[in-house]
């Protein structure tokens, strides 16, 4: 059985994170995840989830200024960057989620950038290892976000394997991948070990996953016979209201 988790930063998103999560669950979603809560008081997001019985998957760490998709990797940006982290899991913590996506940024060919983000995933995860929460690095493709600092899934279990923490896993987004270089059944499946959360979209659209270029409904069973046992996070932008464009999940159901 295919289990769905409602992305919120996309789905439902002209809604307070709240009424978005019981609209998850009244659509037959089985977790949410988010994107930037900050500006949503917690404690209501966290009795939404009590009386949903949703799990809250996992929340980004800030983006920064416009364009700067995260701050982690950014040459003298140190404490904002670590600001970002323990807001995350401060956040994260107080809605019971299960991991923080700690975005890197677009350092571009900056000197140093690497080892920036190396120091700053080792105190992500020892806050992670804290709050029994998982830290999450997610390669964004680079035609949405030129200059990001690893695009590939290979590049991210580079950073994985160079950090060596049990708690860094790496979020893998079929959207993503697709883009950067397809592949995917293969690709996934030599980094299994080391994913701790797939996503998916259509392609190259970005909308919902029944149409496309990347046929879903087969690839997500094959990802689970793969051995993948978690959630599958829907984190695409609806054609239009959200709620009309669910019908994929009932054809999906049935794999
Ligand atoms: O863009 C994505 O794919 C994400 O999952 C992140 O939340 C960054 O927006
Ligand atoms: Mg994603």
């Amino acid at each position: 059985m295919i289990r769905l988790s409602a992305n919120l930063g996309f789905l439902w998103a002209d809604r307070p994170l709240p009424d978005a999560i019981h609209a998850a669950k009244a659509a037959g979603f089985e977790a949410v995840e988010c994107h930037w809560p900050y500006g949503e008081d917690a404690a209501a997001v966290a009795r939404a989830l009590r009386d949903t019985g949703l799990p809250m998957l996992g929340l980004n760490t800030a983006k920064g200024r416009p364009g700067e998709f995260g701050l982690s990797a950014l040459p003298g940006r140190k404490s904002e960057a670590r600001d970002a982290i323990e807001q995350a899991f401060d956040y994260g913590a107080a809605i019971g989620a299960g991991a923080v996506h700690v975005m890197a940024g677009v350092p571009g060919k900056a000197p140093g950038a690497m080892a920036i983000f190396h120091d700053n995933l080792i105190a992500a995860c020892d806050l992670a290892a804290r709050h029994a929460m998982t830290v999450l690095i997610e390669p964004l493709n680079a035609r949405d976000v030129p200059g990001y600092l690893h695009v590939t899934v290979e590049a991210a279990a580079a950073i994985v394997r160079a950090v060596a923490r049990p708690e860094l896993k790496i979020m893998f987004d079929c959207y993503h991948q697709q883009i950067m270089g397809g592949d995917l059944l293969r690709r996934f499946e030599a980094h299994l070990g080391a994913i701790g959360h797939v996503q998916f979209a259509s392609v190259p659209w970005r909308r919902e996953p029944d149409e496309g270029e990347v046929a879903y409904d087969r690839l997500l069973p094959l990802l689970r016979e793969a051995g993948w046992t978690g959630f599958f996070g829907a984190e695409y932008k609806p054609r239009g209201e959200t709620d009309l464009g669910l019908g994929w999940i009932e054809d999906f159901r049935r794999r």
